[in-house]
C-alpha cells in the first residue's frame, strides 16, 4: 500500500529524509519493475516497523538488502507519529542520521546546521548527463485509459530535472516518441530538432536556485506546446513572471484532493513538493486551473495563448491514484491543436 519502492527511487527526494506515516513497511519487498529512476537519491528512510517477513509474487529482494546495496541509510523502531506531529507543528526540519555513537548531541546539532535545502541546486546531481531516447511504455497488464487513443505520434523533448520513469512510460503509452535531455540542455538545441512539444519534469529542491533552467523554459515558451510537472510547473511559474515560495511542510503522499476548476471534478492526487507558485504573482492571461482543496494552494496553471499547461502534482502517480492520468491526453491535444494551426 505505501509503495515505498517508487518513493525511494523518485529523484525529487534528493537531499531529504523520507519518513513514512504508514507504520508497517517492507512486507512486499522490492521488485524489478517499480523503479522510478536508476538510483536512490534520498538521504535516508525513517520508519516505525520493518516487516520481518517479505512476501509478494514480484518480490526480488528484501527492503533492507536493497537499501544496504545502495548505501542508503534506513532506520526503524522510530516513533514516526511523534515526528509527524512535530513536523506538522514546526514545519520541515533539518535532520541528521548517524551510526557514530561517539558523536555528542552538540556535534549532531552542529552537523544539522551545515545543511539547508534553500538555495541549493539539487537537479544537477540527479539529471542525466547526455540525451537519450525513451521507448518503454506501461506494460499491457498494468495499462488503463487505453481507449480512444488515435495512434498519432508526437515527438516530445523531456527535460530531465530528476524525471520519474512513469512520466516517460505514460507519454510513450499515449503514443509519444521521447527524447530525454539533461537539465542544462540549451533551449536552442531543443528548438533546432523541432519537437511537437516539451515536457519539464519533476525534480528536487528549490526552484529559485536554478535560474539557468528558468531561462531555458523562458526561451521555449510560446514557441512550442509545453507541459510542466511539479518542479517543471514551478519553473514555468517563474518563467511566466511569477514567484515561488517555500511551504511549511509541503504536500506529500497519495491522498490530496485537487479541484479541476475547468471541469469542476475533484481528483485524488499524488503529491510531493515543498515549494509552490504564488498565483497572485502571475501576470494576466495565466489561469489557475487546479486548486489543492486541503489548503487552497495553486495546483495547476494554463496559459492557453501560448499552449502552456502545468500541474503541481503527479498525474503519472507511481505511487498513487490514477485520477489525473488524463492530463497526458490533454498534453497530446495541445500538441495536436498546435500542429493543426501551423
Ligand atoms: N516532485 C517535485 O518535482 C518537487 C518539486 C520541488 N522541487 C519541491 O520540492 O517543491
Amino acid at each position: 500500500m505505501p509503495r515505498y519502492q517508487e518513493i525511494l527511487t523518485d529523484p525529487s527526494y534528493a537531499g531529504q529524509f523520507v519518513l513514512m506515516t504508514n507504520p508497517h513497511i517492507g512486507n512486499t519487498g522490492v521488485n524489478f519493475d517499480d523503479e522510478e529512476s536508476m538510483q536512490c537519491f534520498l538521504g535516508g528512510l525513517v520508519i516505525r516497523s520493518l516487516s520481518i517477513s517479505t512476501s509478494n509474487w514480484r518480490c526480488a529482494e528484501t527492503l533492507g538488502d536493497y537499501l544496504a546495496e545502495r548505501n542508503i541509510m534506513g532506520i526503524y523502531d522510530v516513533d514516526t507519529r511523534a515526528i509527524t506531529r512535530r513536523l506538522r507543528q514546526d514545519g520541515s526540519l533539518i535532520g541528521v542520521l548517524s551510526t557514530e555513537e561517539s558523536k555528542t548531541d552538540e556535534e549532531l546539532l552542529e552537523l544539522s546546521c551545515s545543511w539547508d535545502i534553500i538555495g541549493k541546486d539539487l537537479m544537477l546531481g540527479v539529471s542525466c548527463k547526455t540525451p537519450y531516447e525513451w521507448t518503454d511504455n506501461t506494460k499491457s497488464q498494468w495499462d488503463f485509459n487505453a481507449n480512444g487513443r488515435d495512434g498519432n505520434t508526437f515527438h516530445v523533448v523531456a527535460y530531465d530535472f530528476g524525471i520519474k520513469h512513469n512520466i516517460l512510460r505514460r507519454l510513450a503509452s499515449y503514443g509519444c516518441k521521447i527524447t530525454v535531455v539533461p537539465s542544462t540542455w540549451p533551449a536552442s538545441e531543443t528548438l533546432k530538432i523541432k519537437p511537437d512539444g516539451v515536457l519539464f519534469s519533476n525534480g528536487p529542491g528549490d526552484p529559485s536556485a536554478v535560474p539557468y533552467a528558468v531561462e531555458t523554459v523562458k526561451e521555449i515558451l510560446g514557441k512550442l506546446p509545453v507541459f510542466g510537472i511539479c518542479m517543471g510547473h514551478q519553473l514555468l511559474g517563474q518563467a511566466l513572471g511569477g514567484k515561488t515560495f517555500k511551504m511549511k511542510f509541503g504536500h506529500h503522499g497519495g491522498n490530496h484532493p485537487v479541484r479541476n476548476l475547468r471541469s469542476g471534478h475533484v481528483e485524488i492526487s499524488a503529491q510531493n513538493h515543498n515549494y509552490a507558485v504564488d498565483p497572485a504573482s502571475l501576470p494576466e492571461g495565466v489561469e489557475v486551473t487546479h486548486v489543492n482543496l486541503n489548503d487552497g494552494s495553486c495546483a495547476g496553471l494554463a496559459y492557453p495563448a501560448q499552449n502552456i499547461m502545468s500541474l503541481q502534482y503527479h498525474p503519472e502517480a507511481s505511487p498513487g491514484p490514477h485520477d489525473s492520468d488524463n492530463a497526458f491526453q490533454e498534453f497530446i491535444e495541445l500538441m495536436k491543436r498546435a500542429k493543426e494551426n501551423t
